[in-house]
Order: structure tokens, then sequence, then C-alpha cells
């Protein structure tokens, strides 16, 4: 059976997801819920981790390379029972027993990101592969961190979901912009194949605490230039505009409630805010 989609290409239906580890209905398995955070010592990923870890019911495991993360952002949970920390680098397999994948190992500052695009490329496609061969295997659900940089230089302003983006293939922005193209269409993929289940979150630029002071983004950038008595630096053509996001609001609505509640419930959710800040 297929169905017609919005550009009106067919698509296959989607398969039932594989059926998790049987490990998993086990009489005398210690904990309800197995996580895997990849890129859980960054900035993001950190404070992800603490609401995971709110949660008694819930084991987290981190895999990062540090490339830019680190074991500081992550220092109150080292040594606790529940919680893991595993230096693992994406681009390689890792084979583990987990109920749920938080996929969010990628540089995302564009100074950190462009330092080595080959390595931005493989850690999100190789390392997209690696994490959806993992969910596939043990039946994990899967969240993936996507990004506004997906629309490249958008021509539409705010952004839907239905719009495509207009992205530079060549561009010096390219590895990033066009790797995580490549990790949400894999993504995809493999739920319409195998029956992943999986979300995608487009994250907008994000601030707040443990953001590193030499990020190079915008608001790190103002914020330390001002606190030391510098000129802030506007760069060209000084028009740009931005979404910006605290760092727990994104964390709790639109990476936790979205890999932990129902899809419809987090619709509803989104409807019944919308319609609250628009009556404002
Ligand atoms: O010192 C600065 C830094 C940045 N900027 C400008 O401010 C805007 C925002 O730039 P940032 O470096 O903060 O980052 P961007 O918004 O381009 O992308 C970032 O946030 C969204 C995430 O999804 C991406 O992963 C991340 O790259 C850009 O137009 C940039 O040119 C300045 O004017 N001065």
């Amino acid at each position: 059976m297929a169905k017609n989609t919005s550009n009106g290409e067919h698509q296959t239906t989607t398969k039932p997801p594989p059926t998790p580890s049987p490990l998993r209905n086990s009489k005398f398995f210690q904990s309800n819920m197995r996580i895997l955070v990849t890129g859980g010592a960054g900035f993001i990923g950190s404070h992800l981790v603490d609401k995971l870890m709110e949660n008694e019911k819930n084991e987290v495991i981190v895999a990062d390379n540090y490339f830019t993360g680190s074991k500081d952002n992550l220092k109150k949970w080292i040594g606790h029972p529940r919680f893991e920390l595993i230096r693992h680098d994406v681009t390689e397999p890792l084979l583990i027993e987990v109920d749920k994948i938080y996929h969010l190992a990628c540089p995302a500052s564009p100074i950190f990101y462009k330092h080595n695009p080959v390595k931005t490329i493989k850690t999100n496609v190789i390392g997209t592969l690696n994490m959806l061969g993992l969910a596939k295997r043990v039946g994990a659900r899967i969240l993936l961190t996507s990004t506004s940089e997906v629309y490249g230089d958008p021509l539409e302003h705010p952004q839907t979901e239905s719009y495509w983006g207009n992205v530079n293939p060549i561009g010096v922005r390219s590895c990033y912009d066009e790797g995580k193209r490549v990790a949400e269409t894999l993504m995809f993929d493999y739920h319409r194949q195998h029956g992943i289940e999986i979300r995608i979150a487009r994250i907008f630029n994000t601030y707040g605490p443990r953001m590193n002071i030499d990020d190079g983004r915008v608001v790190s950038n103002f914020i330390a230039q001002a606190l030391r008595g510098e000129p802030l630096t506007v760069q060209a053509p000084g028009t740009q505009t931005r979404s910006f996001c605290y760092v727990s609001d994104m964390v709790c609505e639109n990476i936790y409630n979205f890999m932990t509640i129902g899809l419809t419930m987090y619709w509803l959710l989104l409807r019944f805010f919308e319609a609250q800040f628009s009556s404002c």
C-alpha cells in the first residue's frame, strides 16, 4: 500500500517497530528505562542528562568524544549508580542494550563544525547511521537533534515544517547543513524501511548556563565582550534574525517531552500553548 505525500510522491507504508530486547520484560531487570545520550557532555546534552536523571527509573548512559563537550558538565553525576559515562566517537559503532537513544553528538557552533568539516559530515552521516543501526537492533526509539541550519539561507520567515529550505551544497557551512539534512533523511528512511520510532528536533539558537564562553555564537560572544568592556562584533550585514531559546525550555519541551509523551499528546500541548500565546 502507498500513500501520497504533499509533493505528490508515493511513500511506502510504515512497518511496525522491531521488538525490543526480551531483557526489557525480565523479572529481575533492575532499571525500567535505559537511555543513551550521545553528546551528553555538551551544552544541551548535559542539561538533558540532568532532566533524565530526575526520574529514578531512568538509567542514563552518555557517549561523548569530548571534542566540544566536557566531563565537567556532568561532574555531579559521575559515580552515581544510575549513570555511566563512555568516551566514544559515534563514527564508530556502539553495541549496547538501550530503550531510548537521544542522538545529539555533533559540534554545533560554526567555529567548531568548520574546524574539521569532513569529520563533521562523518559525525552526522556515519554517526547517525550507527545510532539508527543500534536503534534497529534493540528496538529503541531514537531522537535526532537537527538544526535550524537545514533551512540554509531561508527565503521564508518564519520557517514552517513544510518549507524545505534554501541550502548551498558547497559552502563552508554545508558540512553541517547538508550533514544534518542527510541525517534527517536517514531517520525517515529507517522509519519507513525498518519501522524505527523516530523524532527529529530542529534546534534553533540556544543559550544558557554551561554555554562555552569561546563557543563563538552570538549570545556568548556578546556577553563575553560586554563583560570585558569590548565592542560587540556585529557581523555583516547586521540585519540577520534568529529565534533564541533558553536551554531548559529547549530541553524540556522540544527534546524531553517530544521523546517521552505520545505524539498526539505532544501536538495537543503545542496547539494549546500556541492558542494561549496568540490570545495574549
Ligand atoms: O560575534 C558574533 C557572532 C555571530 N554573529 C551573527 O549572529 C548570527 C547568529 O550566529 P551564531 O554563530 O550565534 O549561530 P547560528 O544562529 O548561525 O547557528 C547556531 O544556532 C543554531 C543552531 O542550530 C546551530 O547549530 C548553530 O550553528 C549570525 O548571523 C552571525 O553572523 C554576530 O553578529 N557576531
